[in-house]
């Protein structure tokens, strides 16, 4: 085929015709971007001098990109005959028997989407049959729209409701919008990722899809990152490599505790909302943070990496698993009560200003300037060999070091908003900029920290405290001021406000100073540790929070 038969080949087919939805008649148009209906009667009128409101009250549009699907009408899809004027619209379908459907996306509020109907009735059979082949030529030439997915259902996040969540909400939407599923319901722990890492024929989709929450995503996550790199040939445990970017993108089906991951990039916790992104094939990169001990890779992390206060609540939390998402409350609780504080070293590589700052006002929302501005391997400052890193360190190479006593040392490489905290830990970090924004509580009184934290759930800015700091770093290292073995671990930390517990530090407990790190929600084996973020590695099926929102 010439190029030029391929482009006419590729030119969608535009469509224009007069059609009743119930018993009013319309002007339809279907154009490149747009399926526009306006009523007849109403654009006749114009002309005589009607209102504004009233002219426009009639006329509609939707994006072709958001159309689900389209289909030749059913019975059930005459929702008119339902309500009331059923003799006239009888008589009317009587007469035009012949009825297309368009599923599409309608934006309800707080960034929810809905999946809405639209029947129109033609005055003939091959009209309404063109209607819907042109209609599906042109949703046939969104090339990012997945046709095949491999699904994995954690049965047992959040309140145990992933199955069915998947098959009364999100099934019935793949099927309308003729997106086929493999569905592996996990039988364990770790399941989805070795399926994902060994097993899986990737080559048959599109995309993976996660039924659960952030520690399902992280086994999706691992997956996926182990098995790219692995065809690759690239070694993971150097903490320098050039990680090789995934080609599937990831779908979050939010049915866990937290779902930070999905709130943060999609704007709200609703599965119907999830799915409709995934149908309309949508694209949003994501940093991932490679945590390594020494030269031994430990765990990937995109939401929260957090010692001491989160490290703890994770740990506690992890002893309740069975009271469901209301475990983090006590173990918060709990934790807060306890108000340990850990001693150690943090050295970090602060990010360019072209990526912003921490404390700047501007939010990661869909298509944004800070994420969309990609920095090449060529201009990375940040990425030196190994040696060189050592030796420049606390020298003039623009490392950073901070050693002191911290009740919390968190590096957020998202927002980490969630319903319990809709700005998150860190408000205005970005998805995609390849930052993670560190954040450092020092010790201070209960009472500071508990105004510090109650600054998450308001408007005030959480980082205004003398004991908190926050940078925006592209890496970081951690290292504890007792080091200790991993049978360790367990004992009881530090307080704070009570003194230390041991005064004289030659006959000192260092197990006692010692708190974990939680990663995505799951805890490392290793408290000395390094994190680099890695811009961009992976993409899901979401858009980033969008701005003003529409209703229709
Ligand atoms: C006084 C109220 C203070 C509320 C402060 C809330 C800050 C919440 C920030 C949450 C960031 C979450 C980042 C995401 C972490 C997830 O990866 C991870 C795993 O998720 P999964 O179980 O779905 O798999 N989830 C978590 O680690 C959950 C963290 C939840 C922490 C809750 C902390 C509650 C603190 C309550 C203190 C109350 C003091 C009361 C004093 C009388
Ligand atoms: N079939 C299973 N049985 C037990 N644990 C599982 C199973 N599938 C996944 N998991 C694990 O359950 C943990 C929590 O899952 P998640 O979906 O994140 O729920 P939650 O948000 O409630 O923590 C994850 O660490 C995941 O590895
Ligand atoms: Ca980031």
């Amino acid at each position: 085929m010439t190029r030029l038969s391929e482009m006419m080949e590729k030119q969608p087919r535009l469509l224009s015709s007069k059609l009743f939805q119930r018993h009013r008649q319309f002007e339809v148009v279907l154009n490149r971007s747009d399926l526009a209906w306006k009523e007849i009667e109403k654009s006749r009128q114009r002309s005589s001098g009607i209102s504004r409101e009233s002219e426009t009250a009639h006329s509609h549009a939707i994006q072709v990109c958001e159309i689900v699907a389209v289909r030749k009408s059913e019975e059930d899809d005459r929702d008119d005959t339902k309500t009331g004027g059923q003799k006239k619209a009888k008589q009317h379908y009587q007469l035009y028997p012949h009825a297309f459907t368009v599923s599409y996306v309608r934006r309800t509020g707080q960034h929810r989407w809905r999946c809405s109907d639209v029947t129109f009735h033609c005055a003939n059979q091959a009209l309404c049959e063109e209607w819907i082949q042109v209609i599906n030529e042109q949703l046939s030439l969104l090339a990012s729209r997945p046709k095949s997915l491999l699904v994995y259902i954690n049965p047992y996040g959040g309140k145990r409701r992933g199955k069915r969540i998947y098959e009364q909400k999100v099934a019935p939407l793949f099927r309308r919008a003729s997106i086929s599923a493999d569905v592996i319901v996990t039988e364990r722990a770790n399941h989805a990722r070795d399926h994902l890492k060994t097993e899986a024929n990737l080559d048959k989709y599109d995309g993976v899809v996660c039924v659960g929450g952030d520690g399902m995503f992280s086994e999706i996550l691992h997956g996926l990152v182990t098995r790219t790199q692995t065809d690759h040939g690239v070694d993971q445990n150097q903490p320098d490599a050039e990680l090789v970017p995934c080609s599937l993108r990831i779908g979050i089906i939010p049915a866990g505790s937290t779902d930070c991951i999905c709130f943060a990039t999609v704007g709200t916790n609703d599965p119907v909302t999830s799915a409709l992104h995934i149908i309309v094939g949508d694209s949003q990169p994501m940093d991932v943070c490679s945590v390594h001990h020494n030269d031994f890779f430990l765990r990937y992390s995109v939401s929260l990496l957090g010692y001491g206060f989160y490290g703890d609540v994770q740990t506690d939390s992890e002893r309740k698993r069975w009271l469901g998402p209301a475990r983090y409350d006590l173990s918060g609780v709990k934790t807060f009560l306890s108000h340990n504080y850990y001693e150690g070293t943090v050295s970090f590589l602060p990010a360019e200003d072209d990526v912003g700052n921490p404390r700047d006002k501007l939010q990661c929302r869909s298509g944004c300037h800070v994420c969309q501005h990609k920095p090449s391997s060529k201009d990375k400052p940040w990425e030196m060999s190994e040696e060189k890193e050592k030796s420049d360190k606390e020298s003039s190479s623009g490392w950073s070091v901070i050693r002191g006593k911290f009740i919390a040392i968190n590096a957020a490489s998202m927002s980490c908003a969630c319903p319990r905290s809709p700005k998150g830990l860190s408000p205005s970090a970005h998805l995609a900029d390849g930052t993670t924004d560190l954040i450092l509580v020092r010790k201070c009184s209960r009472f500071d920290f508990l105004r510090h934290l109650l600054r998450h759930t308001n408007k005030e800015d959480q980082f205004d405290h003398s004991f908190v700091e926050v940078h925006r770093v592209r890496t970081f290292r951690f290292q504890p001021r007792h080091q200790v073995s991993l049978g360790d671990l367990s004992e009881t930390p530090k307080k704070t406000g009570f003194g230390p517990i041991c005064s004289g530090q030659m006959t000192c407990n260092y197990s006692k100073a010692q708190s974990s790190w939680t990663c995505d929600g799951e805890i490392l084996p290793h408290t000395a540790i390094q994190a680099s973020v890695q811009c961009q590695l992976i993409r899901l099926f979401a858009r980033g929070i969008e701005e003003q929102q529409q209703l229709q």
